[in-house]
């Protein structure tokens, strides 16, 4: 085949799996809906992105952490074609958006919803009105428009207070309908920038749950993009962890928690979810071990091996005493999750250790506690 003829096939490739796109047709379920590949960009000669490549599949809920200056906003301008990378790839549903035109870009970004931190939604309209909005942009008929979002407002637990002005709903309730907007159009991918930053704990809980459950529901691929690794922990199980533009993670917390020990770039994330020594404990901690002293652990487990007996087991087999010092089971998603501290007393403790470190998915020495 000629070089133009290839040429050829590809744009027609390329040109039917934008109709495909823009006709609202999705990969099944589990197949890739996002594919970015080597994407980097600058400011000037600073990178914000620095060669990233991950793939989401369709269905999948994902959180992208990092902290301050990380790239989370770049990256996610980049994702919703607002921003065109300087380099690499970003494949939506099959359609190369880092090479289209403009003129195409409008259609793709209708594809995409987007849920903001400061909800973005328009004082002088009502509720009601804020979701029809993207409607009557993109041509719905009113009554079309009066059936969805009555459909939206049942969805996102709000019925009866579409008429309602933002200034007249709580923050919660006003993400509620800045969800219910985003996903007005149907869209194939919901990014959610922030969402709960600017919310209570209570809140917080209530729009993570609405997401979790618009995932189950309606099979909608999420990315939740954050700098709290407590919200991350609660939602996804699936994290993409940025530092300096680039991609340090893409695993399970369980992996994010291995890595961290050995990357101290990701030790003020991990301190935010990681039982951590109180004070008098931490004073009391030497490096090495001497006599007297009491090995210290940090042990994580998800998943059904995270409810273990773990202290009753080093108890048995090796005659060893574990004391808790922090820390205890509590959940990533639904899953359980084990996260604590604990010092080990008895002749066997060395031994005790290293059987541990085999059976859990993290286990690490902190320190030794020496005596009062
Ligand atoms: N428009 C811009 N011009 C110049 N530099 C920029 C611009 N936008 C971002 N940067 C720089 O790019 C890097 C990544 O910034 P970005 O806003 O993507 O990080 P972030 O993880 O979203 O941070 P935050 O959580 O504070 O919003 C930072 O060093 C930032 O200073």
């Amino acid at each position: 085949m000629s070089a133009s003829t290839t040429a050829k096939a590809a744009r027609t490739q390329a040109a039917s799996a934008l109709e495909r796109f823009e006709a609202g047709e999705l990969p099944p379920p589990g197949a890739p809906l996002l594919d970015v590949r080597h994407v980097s960009h600058w400011f000037g000669d600073q990178p914000a992105l620095d060669n990233i490549t991950f793939s989401i599949a369709r269905g999948e809920v994902v959180g992208l952490i990092g902290r301050s200056g990380a790239g989370k906003s770049t990256l996610l301008r980049c994702l919703c074609a607002l921003e065109k990378p300087a380099a690499g790839e970003i494949t939506l549903n099959s359609v190369d958006i880092t090479a289209l035109p403009e003129s195409k870009l409008v259609g793709v970004r209708r594809r995409i919803g987007l849920v903001f931190q400061h909800f973005n939604l328009l004082s002088a309209r009502t509720a009601a009105a804020n979701i029809a909005l993207p409607l009557q942009i993109a041509g719905w008929s009113r009554t079309r428009i009066k059936d969805r979002v009555g459909q939206l407002l049942e969805l996102v637990g709000m019925d009866g207070l579409g008429g309602k002005y933002p200034a007249q709903l709580s923050g919660g309730q006003k993400q509620r309908i800045g969800i219910a907007r985003a996903l007005a159009a149907g869209p194939d991918l919901l990014l959610s920038d922030e969402a709960t930053s600017a919310l209570d704990p209570e809140a917080t809980a209530s729009i993570l749950q609405l997401l979790g459950n618009i995932n189950r529901e309606l099979g909608l691929t999420i990315v939740l993009i954050t700098h709290e690794m407590d919200v991350v922990k609660r939602f996804a199980e699936r994290i993409l962890v940025l530092d300096k533009g680039r991609l340090v993670v893409d695993g399970t917390l369980a992996q994010f928690i291995r890595k961290g020990s050995d990357n101290p770039a990701l030790t003020p994330l991990l301190a935010e979810i990681q039982p951590q020594l109180p004070e008098a404990l931490r004073r009391r901690l030497a490096e090495g071990p001497g006599p007297g002293r009491l090995p210290v652990l940090r042990l994580f487990q998800a998943g059904p091996a995270a409810t273990q007996p773990v202290m009753a087991m080093l108890e048995q087999r090796f005659n060893v005493a574990a004391s808790l010092l922090q820390g205890g089971v509590s959940a990533i998603g639904d899953e359980p999750a084990c996260d604590m501290i604990i010092s080990l007393s008895g002749e066997r403790a060395a031994e005790a250790t290293v059987w541990l470190e085999g059976q859990t998915q993290c286990c690490d020495v902190v320190g030794w506690l020496c005596p009062l």
